[in-house]
């Protein structure tokens, strides 16, 4: 890229940028000092269950909005128009479920891993195949966090590439070894918000600089940049309201239900409605997040309207064309290229922070506790330290592969998401409302779903026919061409695939959804075959008795036979006798005091039950 962009980093925008670090080992120093001073695993991995809704929803968010976001979705939207969008509608359901199904089962569990779940629910070999899956897909999406801001600073001041990213890691290795879960969230929080104020400030000086809100608006409507809601229902078509709103429910399902990073905030809340509560906040924030990235692509598209920079910049890679607009707009404004830059950082250390720190969990609580019962407080807290910092180096190698990749982040960031995170969510699924299903088909479902994902995958690499052609990049091009013609070309289709090349061109906002039936189809055919689970065998409270509320018109003694339900509320004071029941606790020992209140506990029985929680806890 153009060398002398160099000279659009001044001494003020070092400082804002060193700023950002500072403060975030601050936060992380604090929490090492204060508190219980991290020296107990419940304190490092779990923030001592002691959160607010306000902080765990900033830091919900966090976690899955990085730089690949903030430099992706905007080169997405210049390139192809406002139809991503549309995946604000996946919203709406992809929080409400994670809210009201898997909260209320992995709360009321109490456990401190996802996948101590899966255990409770099927088998060990089941939570050790669903912890090990969760490790590659994050392992992965992380070298694609670190690699993305990274590559974004050296195009815009020429820092040395890898030198940033060695940066990065271990000042988020830092932090998250001292502070633990609540340095985390905290620095999640403020994080957010320079996040938040980095993208507005690009916005108003683009708008500003391009003459406007009605001149940008005019601009893109020329430009064809806003899209129609497109119910094409083709499943390869790449982006449709169908595979936005609809198969964006199942990434977000994957993302916000079932992901440990996540589940882990939930269950650092003080109670189970704070929980739900931060989910629900997650909403607007998550809506204004997407909307600012939006608007920055439309007011990026407004400002080259007429005149592609690809070629002056050499490359026709969006992602660095989104740098190259955003240092053009900000030139002359000393602080504002830093504040930028913080922002992108920003969005990346809270990903990569939140990544670190879930891994620590799931391989402390998941692959050694169950196998080290003995082994002391102190010597687990610092083996989970030691564990933060080895995937803090595990990630710079990943960030080597992403950088041979060569596809635009934010597909590369998606396509993880769906090929690895969707058979997870089918493995919770078939857990959570098949009664039946059983931990041979588990494994079985979850083996073939990992293989199904990956053989579309793959075979999208090398099938690119997918309908991702761009729109003309220049809209004085559309203004000669009469709209007729113009319409008569975008709703080309190029010589439809056929037979396993349609397959492979299925459209990556699919790969979520599909990955998760093939776990689940799977799984109940193998379950079947041999022999499904019994109601007595199934832990009380793993079941969320889908079926049961679905066919809610159904006479009772018919449901019965339908489904073995077991409902939530009825499971409360059984799973309040865990400890008992199950040899193995929940790795950081059972704390009656904060569960559900007494209030809360009747709120969920059926009307007339009394819960007897004092009688049955007595372990
Ligand atoms: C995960 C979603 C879809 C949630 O809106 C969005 O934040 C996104 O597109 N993220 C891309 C991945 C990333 O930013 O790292
Ligand atoms: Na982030």
């Amino acid at each position: 890229m153009d060398p002398s962009n160099q000279k659009h980093f001044t001494v003020v925008d070092y400082v804002i940028f060193a700023v950002l670090l500072a403060a975030s080992m601050a936060i992380g120093l604090y929490y090492a000092l204060s508190g219980g001073r991290q020296r107990t695993t419940q304190e490092f991995l779990m923030a001592d269950r002691s959160m607010h809704c306000l902080p765990v929803s900033l830091s919900l968010i966090a976690s899955f909005q990085s730089a690949v976001a903030i430099i992706g979705v905007p080169g997405e939207i210049y390139t192809h128009g406002t139809q991503y969008w549309f995946i604000g509608c996946s919203y709406i359901l992809g929080l409400l479920i994670p809210a009201h199904v898997f909260i209320p089962v992995l709360y009321r569990l109490r456990v401190s891993s996802a996948y101590q779940y899966l255990e409770l629910r099927f088998s060990k070999a089941v939570r050790i195949c669903g912890t090990l899956t969760f490790i590659c897909q994050m392992v992965i999406y992380m070298g694609v966090c670190v690699y993305t801001p990274a590559f974004a600073l050296n195009a815009v001041t020429g820092f040395e590439l890898w030198g940033t990213v060695l940066a990065t890691g271990l000042v988020c290795t830092l932090y998250t070894t001292m502070g633990g879960l609540k340095a985390v969230i905290w620095t999640d929080v403020f994080q957010t918000v320079v996040m938040f104020a980095g993208q507005l400030a690009v916005i108003m000086v683009g708008v500003q600089r391009t003459g406007g809100v009605s001149e940008v608006w005019r601009k893109v409507w020329e430009g064809n940049r806003i899209s129609g809601l497109d119910l094409n229902p083709d499943p390869t078509e790449r982006h449709t309201f169908w595979t936005l709103g609809v198969g964006g429910i199942f990434l977000m399902l994957s993302l916000y239900g079932v992901n440990q990073a996540q589940v882990q905030r939930y269950l650092s809340s003080r109670t189970e409605k704070e929980a739900v509560r931060s989910c629900y906040m997650v909403f607007p924030s998550l809506q204004l997040a997407l909307a600012l990235s939006c608007v920055m692509g439309l007011v990026m598209f407004a400002r080259y309207c007429g005149e592609d920079p690809s070629d002056k910049l050499g490359t026709s890679s969006r992602d660095a064309m989104v740098i190259y607009f955003v240092m053009d707009m900000l030139q002359g404004l000393p602080g504002l290229p830093g504040l930028f830059v913080a922002c992108l950082f920003s969005a990346a250390l809270s990903t990569i922070s939140s990544a670190f720190n879930s891994l620590a969990t799931v391989t402390m609580e998941d692959l050694i506790k169950p196998y080290f019962p003995a082994m002391s407080e102190s010597r687990a807290t610092l083996l989970s330290k030691a564990l933060a910092a080895s995937y803090g180096l595990l990630c710079l190698a990943m960030a080597y592969l992403t950088h041979l990749m060569g596809d635009s982040v934010l597909q590369v960031a998606l396509k993880i998401f769906g090929m690895v995170g969707g058979p997870i969510l089918g493995l919770f699924s078939l857990g959570m409302f098949f009664p039946w299903a059983n931990s041979t088909g588990a494994v079985a479902g979850l083996g073939t779903g990992l293989a199904v994902a990956f053989w579309v995958g793959i075979g999208s690499i090398f099938t690119r026919s997918s309908g991702a052609r761009p729109l003309p990049p220049d809209c004085t091009a559309i203004l000669n061409t009469t709209t007729a013609i113009h319409t008569a070309l975008s709703n080309v289709t190029l010589s439809r695939p056929t037979g396993l090349k349609r397959f492979y061109s299925l459209s990556y906002m699919w790969y979520s959804a599909f990955n998760c039936f093939t776990v689940i189809l799977i799984g109940l055919i193998i379950s079947f075959l041999t022999g499904p689970m019994k109601e007595e065998d199934v832990t009380p409270g793993t079941i969320y008795p889908l079926l049961g509320k679905l066919l809610c018109f159904l006479p009772e003694h018919l449901k019965k036979k339908l489904c073995c339900v077991t409902p939530l509320g009825q499971t409360l004071s059984s799973h309040q006798m865990q400890p008992a029941q199950h040899k193995e606790n929940n790795g950081l020992g059972f704390q009656q005091e904060d569960g559900l209140s007494q209030e809360e506990a009747e709120s969920f029985l059926p009307d007339g039950h009394t819960p007897s929680v004092e009688h049955e806890t007595t372990v």
